[in-house]
């Protein structure tokens, strides 16, 4: 069983007050960030999420398409029960597999090898499953003899490799990942979009933030467009591309 449910879910980040007499060039029209205010005792506050519902159940792969600063890694983060919402109410059935961050829950300074059993044991996986799935995990991710060096020594994309194997590889219903498909190369990336698909054809639910269209049409079948943290279009994929590209005045078949 898979399901996401948030009801009026909103999120504000406490800031420092600020305060400058510098004058700085508006951002005019152009979108930006979260709604900046002040909330309770005069506190500043980034709104990020501002009243948004949503029900999600198996067989959605949700894209979350917006501005830099529309709320999409927030919204992730709170689907992952990482962060709790201000207000409102988040409900999550089934297991979650949040790929949010590469670095979280691997150890620069072990191999990557140990690094399976390290972030798999995070993800909630048991010593036996991982005996079990580390040879499989391993030959997913295609490092060969880097699974013995540290971590530390990897770029950026071998770890994201790892870590997309890892977590792609454990029992779960819910799949949540930031940006990171995009991180493989060419060939990785395939492979990798072919692992989410059978991920979704086994009626599982995925939510995806990436800025590239192709990888969101190639992946999803929804899309949920945030503009300063609010919902501003939710619908098949295609038509919330379009929506966003008539709304950022560039053409939806770039990027
Ligand atoms: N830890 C934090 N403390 C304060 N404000 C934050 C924090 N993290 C995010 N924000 C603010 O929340 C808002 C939403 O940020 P978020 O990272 O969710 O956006 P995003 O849509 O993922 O952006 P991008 O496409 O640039 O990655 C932004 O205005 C940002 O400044």
């Amino acid at each position: 069983m898979a399901l996401i449910k948030l009801e009026n879910v909103t999120l504000d980040y406490p800031v420092q007050a600020w305060k400058s007499d510098r004058k700085r060039a508006s951002s005019g029209e152009k979108p930006i960030g979260g709604q900046l205010s002040s909330g309770q005792a005069g506190q500043m506050v980034v709104r990020a999420l501002d009243q948004l519902s949503l029900t999600l159940g198996p067989g959605d792969r949700l894209a979350l398409l917006g501005h830099n600063g529309a709320g999409k890694s927030t919204l992730l983060r709170v689907m992952a029960k990482l962060y709790a919402p201000t207000h409102g109410r988040v409900t999550i059935q089934g297991r979650v597999a949040p790929l949010l961050n590469l670095g979280f829950g691997l150890d620069m300074d072990s191999t990557g090898f140990d690094n399976i059993f390290i972030r798999g044991l995070f993800l909630g996986m048991t010593k036996a499953e991982l005996k079990k799935k580390a040879d499989t995990i391993a030959e997913f991710s295609e490092l060969g003899d880097f699974l013995d060096l540290p971590m530390r020594t990897y770029s950026s994309g071998m770890r994201a490799r790892l870590a997309f194997a890892i977590s792609t590889h454990v029992e779960t219903d819910i799949l949540l990942l930031d940006e990171v498909v995009a991180t493989g190369d060419a060939r990785f990336f395939k492979k990798a979009n072919e692992k989410l698909e059978s991920f979704a054809r086994d009626s599982k639910l995925l939510v995806l933030a990436s800025h590239s269209n192709k990888v969101l049409r190639d992946l999803c079948n929804k899309g949920l467009l945030l503009e300063h943290g609010r919902v501003k279009a939710f619908g098949p994929i295609d038509e919330v591309i379009e929506t966003y590209a008539a709304s950022a005045g560039v053409d939806a078949k770039d990027g």
